[in-house]
C-alpha cells in the first residue's frame, strides 16, 4: 500500500525554491532516512507531509488524503521537531494526559515508562527542560502516539550520546512490535544506519536519490593505492570523492554502475577496496567538490 505519494512537488519562499522536482513513495511499513546538507529542504519536505504548510505546486498525499488542513491525516501522522510548542502552563504529565484525546493508538504505560527511563519528572514544565531533554521528551511522545506515519526532525539534537543509543534502541524495539511508516531526518547517518531500511537523500531541494540502504551500499566502490595506479584504475568512471593520502597514496571513490574490477588484479598492483559508508557516500553525492574541504587549502 502507497502510505505517501509525492508528484512534482516544488515549494517556493518568494524567490527561494525550498523544494523542486520532488517525486517519490513510500510504500508500507518501513522507517526511511531523509538525508541532506544543511538548507536543502528536509524540514519543508516534512512539514508539507505533515499538513503544516502547503506547496506551491505539485501534489502529495498521504494515507491516499492531501494533508494539508487534513483532520484524518492530523490524527494518523505527526511530525516531532524542536519547535514544538505545548502550553505553557502543562505539566509533562499534563500532555501526556491529553495525548489519548488526540492520538487513538497512544500508548500511555510506554510514555510513562520511557519517562522514567530518561529520568523526566512528570511534574517538571516542558519549557524548562534543557534542549536534549527537551528533545527526549518529544521523541518519547511522538513514539507513544503510535501514528501511522510518524516523523522525526532531528530528534537526537542536543542529546548525549548515551541517550542518543537508548532512543535507537527504543525506536527499533517499538517499530518491530508495531510496525509503521516511519521517516526520520538527520546528519547523524552513520549512527542510525542500522535502523533504517530505505535512504531518501535530498541535494538542494530535490530528491538525489531513494534507495534501499542495500542498494545504496553497492552504488559506489572506494580504491585507495599509490596514486598512478589507482587514477589508472578509475579512468572512465565517474569520480564522487578524491583524497590524497600521505605516501602518495589516492583513496579514490568511484559510481559503482558497471563496474566489472579484477580483485586479484588490483590487488597485485597494490589496491585494497575501501568499504564506503552510507553516510560518507551520501555526503560525497551531496559535496559540490570532488576534493571537499581540502580543495580550499590547496592551490
Ligand atoms: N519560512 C521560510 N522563509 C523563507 N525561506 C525558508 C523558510 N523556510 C525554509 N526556507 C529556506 O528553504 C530552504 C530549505 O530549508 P529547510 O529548513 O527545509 O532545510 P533543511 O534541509 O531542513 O536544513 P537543516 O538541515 O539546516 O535543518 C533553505 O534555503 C531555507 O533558507
Amino acid at each position: 500500500m502507497t502510505v505517501i505519494q509525492c508528484e512534482n512537488l516544488e515549494k517556493k519562499f518568494r524567490k527561494k525554491k525550498a523544494l523542486q522536482n520532488i517525486t517519490f513513495q513510500i510504500e508500507g511499513e518501513k522507517i526511511t532516512g531523509l538525508i541532506g546538507r544543511n538548507g536543502t529542504g528536509k524540514t519543508t519536505l516534512l512539514r508539507i507531509l505533515a499538513g503544516m504548510t502547503k506547496q506551491t505546486s505539485g501534489t502529495v498525499t498521504i494515507l491516499d488524503k492531501t494533508p494539508f488542513n487534513n483532520l484524518f491525516v492530523s490524527a494518523n501522522s505527526i511530525l516531532i521537531n524542536d519547535q514544538m510548542q505545548f502550553p505553557g502552563s502543562f505539566k509533562l504529565q499534563d500532555i501526556l494526559n491529553f495525548a489519548p484525546d488526540f492520538y487513538e493508538k497512544w500508548d500511555a504505560e510506554l510514555a510513562t515508562r520511557l519517562l522514567q527511563y530518561f529520568r523526566l519528572s512528570p511534574q517538571s514544565y516542558h519549557s524548562d527542560l534543557s534542549k536534549g531533554m527537551k528533545n527526549t521528551f518529544n521523541f518519547i511522545f511522538g513514539l507513544a502516539t503510535r501514528c501511522t506515519v510518524t516523523m522525526f526532525d532531528e530528534p537526537i539534537n542536543g542529546m548525549d550520546e548515551a541517550v542518543r543509543k537508548d532512543v535507537y534502541r527504543a525506536l527499533l524495539k517499538d517499530y518491530l512490535a508495531y510496525p509503521r511508516t516511519i521517516i526520520i531526518s538527520s546528519h547523524f547517518l552513520d549512527e542510525m544506519e542500522h535502523l533504517l531500511e530505505d535512504i531518501l537523500l535530498l541535494d538542494e531541494g530535490k530528491v538525489a536519490l531513494h534507495k534501499s540502504l542495500d542498494e545504496l551500499r553497492e552504488h559506489a566502490i572506494g580504491l585507495q593505492g599509490p596514486a598512478d595506479v589507482v587514477k589508472k584504475w578509475a579512468t572512465g568512471f565517474e569520480i564522487l570523492h578524491e583524497k590524497q593520502l600521505a605516501g602518495n597514496q589516492l583513496y579514490t571513490v568511484l559510481k559503482a554502475q558497471d563496474c566489472t574490477f579484477n580483485e586479484k588484479q588490483l590487488l597485485q598492483e597494490g589496491i585494497s577496496f575501501i568499504p564506503v559508508s552510507a553516510g560518507d557516500l551520501c555526503l560525497y553525492l551531496t559535496n559540490t567538490r570532488v576534493g571537499g574541504i581540502d580543495d580550499v587549502f590547496n592551490d
